[in-house]
């Protein structure tokens, strides 16, 4: 029909009006600031969503996304992640606290991801996070996009993408924390201001303690990061992952890892994370009781590769919708990430060049190549980088 899409070997989206890009898939998904005339618009679906929907019509279509392979989302593995009880760190007893310790630094090093409980951070607190989230989110896309909220960081899908295999169908609002308290941040919203900075500050806590013990077991001061960690630098997002209608061709958020020292991250029940485990995807199944962590590439370095940054996605879902609220522990951007032992595998590097060649990979290539553009011998792991 005349509205089904184009098939060209070189997969392209439709033009969405007259906003000016070289990229025509970003412009698919960058905020509506020009006028985009093909865009049906319902109340509070981001555009793309019909758009794909046309486009994903033609079974061609289909094939050219998936390069004729499986649906993104089928390798699946059983999950046994670790579940570490947190209770241990506040212990008088040594040993308890060494145990909890060793646990933390063991499921850093073999997994680069686990889930904690007894964390300190009221059930209560982060219900009431998920009702003002569902609320935030609800808003029409219109007025998500435009209204300012919560400092312009709305963003829906992946607005650098030049390929469908990096775009990721979701949405998110990403708050620097020295934003978090500014009530005019809000706009209509401020409900949201308290339960945000109780969150912050919780999960802030959280992180830095964590973060201790992992130094700590490398032989470090554990405030070493309290030092070079600061509000201008560390955030807060709110992510939500709308139902998606053709789950086996995008991601619900696309397989990357996290450019901090460590996320702590609230799912919902809904399920779809999943980490890259040797060369499976597994699933980091939901557990209302319990947070989940992972360390960042900061944090890789810093331990000469001894904590894995883990590659991490969220699958597309076609019956549930997902939310999830991730903190992320940065450095300032001039301190030097540093190493836990000279020599190490790295060159020196701040944040501020990291942010940068990640944002510069994004631009030219597509995606990220993270940690080994940083590397200064070439030893290939296989294991830290995006594709
Ligand atoms: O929503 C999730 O479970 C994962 C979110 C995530 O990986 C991120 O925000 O970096
Ligand atoms: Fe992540």
């Amino acid at each position: 029909s005349s509205s089904s899409p184009q098939l060209k070997p070189n997969f392209s989206f439709p033009q969405t009006g007259n906003i000016k890009n070289t990229s025509r898939f970003h412009n698919f998904c960058r905020k509506p600031t020009g006028n985009i005339e093909n865009t049906t618009m319902t109340d509070s679906n981001p555009p793309l969503f019909h758009q794909y929907e046309l486009l994903l019509q033609s079974k061609a279509q289909l094939q050219l996304l998936n390069n004729g392979n499986q649906q993104i989302n089928s390798v699946m593995g059983e999950c046994q992640l670790p579940l570490i009880d947190l209770t241990g760190l506040e212990s008088s007893n040594e040993k308890e606290r060494r145990a909890c310790s060793r646990e933390i630094f063991g499921a850093s090093t073999e997994w680069g991801f686990f889930q904690v409980i007894n964390h300190g951070i009221r059930t209560e607190l982060l219900s009431r996070m998920s009702k003002e989230q569902m609320k935030l989110f609800g808003v029409p896309f219109e007025k998500k996009s435009t209204s300012g909220i919560l400092d312009h960081s709305y963003r829906w899908g992946t607005p650098t993408a030049t390929h469908p295999n990096q775009f990721s169908w979701s949405e998110a609002f990403h708050i620097p924390l020295t934003k978090v308290s500014e009530a005019a941040c809000y706009g209509e919203f401020i409900n949201l201001r308290e339960v945000m900075e109780e969150l912050a500050t919780a999960m802030s806590k959280l992180a830095r303690s964590l973060a201790g013990v992992l130094v700590e077991c490398l032989g470090h001061r554990k405030e070493i990061f309290d030092d070079i960690c600061d509000e201008s630098t560390c955030f807060l997002r709110l992510n939500h992952y709308p139902i998606c209608p053709f789950p086996g061709d995008v991601s619900g958020l696309v397989p990357h890892t996290d450019s901090d020292f460590l996320t702590i991250l609230h799912q919902d029940r809904s399920g779809g994370l999943q980490l890259m485990k040797g060369s499976q995807w597994v699933a980091v199944n939901p557990n209302p009781e319990a947070l989940v962590v992972n360390i960042g590439d900061l944090l890789q370095a810093w331990s000469n590769d001894t904590y894995k940054s883990v590659k991490h996605r969220v699958v597309a879902n076609s019956m549930r919708e997902r939310y999830s609220i991730a903190y992320f522990l940065c450095p300032s951007y001039h301190s030097p990430i540093g190493s836990c032992r000279q020599p190490s595998p790295y060159r020196h590097f701040t944040f501020a060049e990291y942010r940068k060649q990640v944002r510069d990979d994004v631009e030219k290539i597509g995606y990220k190549i993270g940690l080994s553009k940083f590397r200064l011998v070439n030893i290939n792991t296989n294991s830290n980088s995006n594709n």
